[in-house]
């Protein structure tokens, strides 16, 4: 690891102590039952509001409700802004594979930055819409929250690190994460994989946190492991979309090998998510997502801007730092 790379690890490591802070706290039993009755009574009092849902759609949450996961493509689901969507996500991509060849830092696994999630902002309102909202809104049975999209583009260099290790999302207890695959990703391609089977002790957490496991590792807590029974591969060709629940269940990026992958990664969670100091996970800043909110109808104004639903004592932690 070079000199830099040493200080930007020890600068996050110091970063994420108040987020470190957060889980521990919200792990502490009084914390944890407090949070969990509101979040029972949210779920109760959203009961008759869910909105209807096309045979289609609810088909989509009933597989996140059986498996955690559902594969679509975009001309199956047949939104408006879709073809935006693609066009500027594969122009972005493009850029990216030509940048490689230039800058170091672009020959590498990274997300795109800020700059680049502001300029091409139909990315973003594309998970907005209001079909995605009813599905997401359906499955997790309260008020939803966006929080934005990562553009992760992922080096075939076969490196199980980060989001290729098996892992859940701590944002909340449950979440909605969108892919959109904007190349054709096969086994090798660095396809989202999801463990169809719960972890013994899957609910609990050590220091507040859950295990993070390289792939070993976990076929060393299933005994009888089976990746065809147990794991969904999520394969398929430019435009494929992945609905999955990677809060409640175990998934990572397959560390790809043979082709490099270009995926954008839609997140949603309760409005008042469990651990807001894990998220706003998207580059983008405050200001910035303001400035996106800005023009919105209603619906969408209040599933951006989240955070104003937030009791004040759950404000006040700083989100840990977004690492890749
Ligand atoms: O890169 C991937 O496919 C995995 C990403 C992931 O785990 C996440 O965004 O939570
Ligand atoms: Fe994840």
């Amino acid at each position: 690891m070079s000199g830099s790379n040493l200080a930007r690890v020890a600068f996050n490591k110091v970063l994420e102590v108040p987020a470190n802070l957060g889980s521990r706290l919200i792990a502490w039993p009084p914390v944890a039952s407090r949070a969990g009755a509101a979040y029972g009574r949210a779920r109760e009092a959203h009961k008759e509001r869910v909105p209807d849902l096309s045979p289609a759609d609810a088909a989509i949450v009933a597989d996140l409700k059986r498996t955690g996961v559902h594969i679509t493509s975009l001309d199956t689901l047949g939104l408006t802004g879709s073809d935006a969507l693609l066009d500027r996500g594969r122009a972005l991509y493009a850029r990216y594979v030509s940048d490689g060849t230039r800058d170091p830092t672009r020959a590498r696994s990274f997300q795109a930055g800020a700059a680049d999630v502001m300029a091409n902002r139909e990315i973003f309102y594309w998970g907005l819409n209001d079909r995605l909202l009813d599905i997401v809104e359906n499955y997790l049975g309260v008020p939803i929250g966006y929080d934005g999209i990562n553009i992760f583009f992922t080096k075939a260099d076969g490196r199980q690190v980060a989001a290729r290790r098996w892992h859940r999302d701590v944002e909340d207890r449950h979440m909605v994460k969108i892919a959109v695959y904007l190349n054709d990703v096969d086994e090798g391609g660095g396809p989202l994989q999801v463990l169809r089977r719960k972890l013994p002790q899957h609910d609990r957490t050590v220091r507040g946190k859950f295990p993070i496991l390289t792939q070993e590792e976990l076929e060393r807590r299933l005994a009888d492991f089976r990746i065809d029974r147990d794991v969904t591969t999520c394969m398929g060709k430019t435009g494929t979309v992945v609905f999955a629940d990677t809060a409640s269940h175990y998934h990572r990026g397959k560390p790809a090998t043979t082709h490099d992958r270009c995926a954008v990664y839609f997140n949603y969670f309760h409005r008042v998510p469990l651990r807001p100091f894990r998220c706003e996970r998207s580059t983008i800043s405050r200001a910035q997502i303001r400035e996106l909110a800005e023009p919105l109808l209603h619906r969408q104004r209040d599933c951006l801007l989240w955070r104003e639903s937030l009791p004040m004592v759950a404000r006040l932690l700083p989100p840990a730092p977004v690492w890749e």
